[in-house]
């Protein structure tokens, strides 16, 4: 399983800093999509130019104008991007097209998608790479969330998935049982006192 940090922050400085701290953790890192709206794309392209051995994945949640957003991501630098799974099928094979294009690729994120099972299903015979099973912030923040929903569903959908949803130590182990293919964990890392530490012990618990 590899780890995916996502970055949800606001600067690019900020990026490339805890970038370079967690860097030798992580397979994967995330621009959240606070940062690019508040950096712009170009903190992909500096987060890509810094490390080109990482997969870099550009947080879109894109909703419409997939063909065009997933294109921008990926002339930014973006090895992936987001697409919603809640938009439009068009929109979410206008965003494959690109990345075929551009020999990069598509994760569709099933945020607020009531039947994941099912959406799983559709995106990925649409050209998906993999679904992200992902309770976003807001949603975490409801009393009573755990992240057992979100590993059901991708361990049901029988398709490739992330899951992001508040993931950390404590339930990393369970992430990984589940079968997914990567782990997501933001506000684990960048909230630590010690992202780096908070990275390293991410990794050795699905080591
Ligand atoms: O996409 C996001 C919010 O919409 C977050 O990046 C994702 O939920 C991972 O962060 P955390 O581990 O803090 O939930």
């Amino acid at each position: 399983m590899k780890l995916q940090v996502a970055m949800d922050l606001l600067t690019t400085k900020d990026a490339l800093e805890l970038a370079g701290r967690v860097a030798e953790y992580v397979d994967i890192i995330e621009l959240g999509t606070p940062l690019i709206k508040a950096a712009g794309l170009s903190v992909v392209t500096a987060v890509k130019e810094a490390h080109p051995d990482k997969l870099v994945f550009a947080d879109m949640k894109t909703m419409d104008a997939g063909e065009l957003e997933a294109d921008i991501a990926f002339k930014a630098g973006a090895d992936l991007m987001t697409v919603l799974g809640v938009a439009d099928d068009s929109t979410i094979a206008g965003a494959v097209k690109a990345a075929k294009a551009h020999n990069k690729g598509v994760v569709v994120d099933l945020i607020g998608v009531a039947d994941k099972v099912t959406r799983a299903k559709e995106v990925r015979a649409l050209g998906a790479e993999f679904v992200e099973m992902h309770a976003g912030l807001d949603e975490q923040a409801q009393p009573g969330f755990d992240l057992q929903g979100l590993l059901t569903a991708g361990a049901e959908a029988r398709v490739p998935f992330s899951v992001a949803g508040g993931v950390k130590v404590s339930t990393i182990g369970a992430v990984q049982q589940a079968g997914a293919d990567v782990a997501v964990a933001g506000g684990a890392i960048y909230g630590a006192a010690d992202p780096a530490l908070a990275a390293k012990e991410l990794r050795e618990a699905i080591a």
